[in-house]
């Protein structure tokens, strides 16, 4: 560590017993960015502009500018905001995925104004619902928000955006944490430059070939995406193969940029007793695939069981009946 006051401290991570090694961090004209991107790897992009407009953006800043528009804010009775897919949530509830599936939110999402946010943040204290705020970019910041997003250093994100064949971004979310969130374990479809602005978030990835160890929910899930092993209390007799996961894990400050390749599980957490912390991510869908290689990527084959399983849920409607005809189908058959 240089000679600088070192940020955090170790011991406000919070203790998993998983295999980890370091995420690489690069410079961002440092051509090793890109080579690891064009090989879908997480890097750490340092000393980037890609959010500097946004280095102002403190909680007093963003309470005088960020408008007076409802903001997305998930409660949790813990630590843990798992997200959850309110369309599965209705499919379930209709009775559209068999009878009698239950599931139970494990947060609360509601709409709050910013100034009730972060009173709500300043005054917590401990048996508290823990507050979350999770809200996409929109029109209804204030003009110096805007003003400071249209600064942020788009000419960057636009190269990655053509260089590695990205499709239309189509989401910033701001994101602000209580100290001590975590963001469970889970993957999305989409590229992402996740731009740390304020405090300090420690994030575990693992590649997609780690599908086996990491055990999605099924499709129909709500929590579809997410991992059922909770990195907490991890349940080896359901879950034995996670004790073979091997991860990739950084601690992003302001100003880093962390790119999470498509189909990368990530888990992230606000250090705790580090204060809150503010992020903004950029989703992008991804590129049309120029052409199929062989052998097919891992992220390619996620996809693949993926499209499997919706198929087979559909034609099934139970999703009790998927494990014994896929199970059925293999046992045996496919050594
Ligand atoms: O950017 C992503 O892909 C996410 O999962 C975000 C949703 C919660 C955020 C967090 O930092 O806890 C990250
Ligand atoms: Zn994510």
């Amino acid at each position: 560590m240089s000679n600088e006051k070192k940020q955090w401290d170790p011991s406000q991570l919070r203790k998993y017993d998983i295999n980890l090694e370091q995420i690489s961090r690069y410079d961002y004209n440092d051509p090793r960015v890109d080579e690891l991107m064009s090989q879908n790897k997480p890097v750490i992009i340092e000393n980037s502009s890609v959010v500097a407009s946004a280095k102002k953006w403190n909680l007093d800043y963003l309470e005088k500018y960020m408008g007076n528009g409802d903001y997305t804010v998930f409660l949790s009775r813990n630590h843990k905001f798992k997200y959850y897919d309110d369309k599965k949530v209705a499919k379930i509830n209709n009775g559209d995925v068999g009878k009698n599936i239950e599931f139970t939110q494990p947060t609360k999402k509601v709409d709050m104004k910013l100034p009730e946010f972060l009173k709500r943040l300043k005054e917590w204290k401990r048996g508290d619902d823990r507050l979350y705020l999770q809200q996409g970019l929109n029109n209804t910041v204030g003009s110096e928000i805007v003003r400071d997003f249209l600064n942020f250093d788009w000419n960057f994100c636009n190269s990655k955006q053509a260089k590695h064949n990205w499709g239309p971004l189509t989401y910033n979310l701001l994101l602000i944490a209580m100290e001590g969130n975590v963001t469970p374990c889970h993957y999305d479809e989409q590229q992402n430059l996740f731009a740390q602005i304020y405090g300090y978030k420690r994030c575990i990835l693992f590649p997609p070939s780690q599908f086996e160890c990491l055990y999605p929910y099924p499709v129909y899930h709500p929590h579809d995406r997410q991992s059922m092993v909770d990195f907490d209390r991890p349940e080896y007799s359901k879950f034995p193969k996670f004790k073979e996961a091997k991860g990739y894990e950084a601690v992003v400050g302001p100003g880093d940029v962390l790119y999470i390749p498509i189909y990368w599980w990530h888990h992230i957490e606000s250090l705790m007793r580090g204060g809150h912390t503010i992020t903004v991510n950029f989703w992008y869908k991804d590129g049309p695939s120029s052409s199929i290689s062989y052998p097919l990527r891992d992220y390619q084959k996620v996809a693949i069981m993926r499209n499997i399983e919706k198929m087979l849920q559909d034609v099934l409607k139970d999703p009790r009946e998927v494990g014994p005809l896929l199970r059925t189908m293999v046992l045996g058959r496919f050594t």
